[in-house]
């Protein structure tokens, strides 16, 4: 589980009562997740959820704070900071940056479907509506390109021949491409979007958490993520039917431009590398912990399928 900071009732009664949101009824630590500690609150006027950020860009939480803010005042179904009656989004709590937010209803689904996949896009799509071109939010990330390029040198070792060679493949495209992955239009992306980081209700999305890998880049990039995520059989195939829902749902809302569509094979290739390397970091680091450790395998097998890309993106000329 991922609880790594345990909390007692009465410092939570402490901290809670600013919000002047009703007693403490009940709570409970969340196991699901892996960066955070996150608790479901109970109090009088509602169901909520507390965050004590653990780890990752603790500095840069009035980014994230303001991102969701502009996110939920465009009607996006996303958690968001509450203030304390005096105004406070920002807290701490046992020494660690803390938010209490809304609890969004739904569930985390395993098995998506087209008309799954047609929601994330329709909902990446509004995301990015909302904060492309001179409305993005800057912040860069800190699994970027170049931090691929450096933790994917540094790796290599650790692996065998064949994956080598699919990862210096890879880390070869990365570099040759780089300026003009950089130059596709940008917005605020979520950078995460994954079947653990979406809710819904039957196949009506209810939420999208975990922005803690949001930023500023490529829209592109965030499109290729939740494909990959959500459109892969358990080979790591693509799923044509689930790819074209996500994609057409997108398009819809945000037609993509020649480049993007020039430059998508490699896109997709791009966003296995950052989760197939960040996954063997973590499978290294955690080892032994009581950690929730996602299989770094599953993203090297897509990134074998990623090789051949025959599902295009739908680009009029
Ligand atoms: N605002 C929220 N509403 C409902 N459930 C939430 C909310 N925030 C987090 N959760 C639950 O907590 C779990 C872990 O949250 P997440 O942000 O993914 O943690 P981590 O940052 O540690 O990966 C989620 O899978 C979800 O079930
Ligand atoms: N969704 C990711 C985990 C989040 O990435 P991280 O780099 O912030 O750990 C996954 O499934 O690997």
């Amino acid at each position: 589980m991922s609880v790594f900071t345990p909390l007692a009732r009465p410092e939570l009664e402490t901290f809670l009562a600013p919000y002047g949101l009703g007693r403490l009824i009940d709570f409970q630590g969340i196991a699901a997740g892996s960066e955070n500690t996150n608790f479901f609150i109970s109090l009088e006027q509602g169901e909520f959820v507390l965050t004590l950020v653990e780890r990752g860009p603790v500095a840069e939480m009035p980014f994230f704070i303001e991102l969701l803010d502009v996110l939920h005042d465009a009607d996006l179904p996303v958690p968001y900071a509450l203030r304390t009656t005096d105004g406070v989004a920002l807290r701490e709590l046992k020494g660690k940056p803390a938010l209490l937010q809304p609890r969004l209803a739904g569930k985390h689904i395993k098995d998506a479907n087209a008309q799954h996949c047609a929601q994330v896009g329709d909902l990446l799509g509004h995301l990015h509506l909302a904060t492309q071109g001179e409305k993005v939010l800057e912040r860069k990330t800190d699994r970027g390109l170049d931090w691929m390029l450096s933790e994917g040198a540094q790796l290599i070792s650790h692996l065998d021949d064949a994956q080598q060679r699919l990862l210096q493949d890879a880390l070869s495209e990365i570099e040759a491409h780089k300026a003009q992955i950089l130059a596709l239009p940008r917005a605020n992306v979520h950078a995460d979007l994954f079947r653990d980081n979406a809710m819904f209700e039957g196949t009506h999305l209810t939420g999208l958490i975990d922005f803690y890998n949001a930023c500023s880049g490529p829209m592109l990039y965030d499109v290729a993520i939740a494909l990959n995520d959500w459109c892969s059989d358990a080979d790591g195939v693509i799923d044509g039917q689930r790819a074209r829902a996500l994609l057409g749902a997108y398009a819809g809302l945000r037609p993509f431009t020649a480049k993007e569509a020039e430059l998508w094979p490699t896109m997709l290739r791009v966003a296995c590398v950052r989760f197939w390397l960040s996954r063997l970091i973590a499978a290294e680091s955690f080892a032994g912990q009581d950690v929730l450790i996602h299989d770094p395998a599953e993203f090297e097998h897509r990134l074998v399928q990623r090789q051949h890309v025959t599902v295009q993106l739908p680009f009029a000329l």
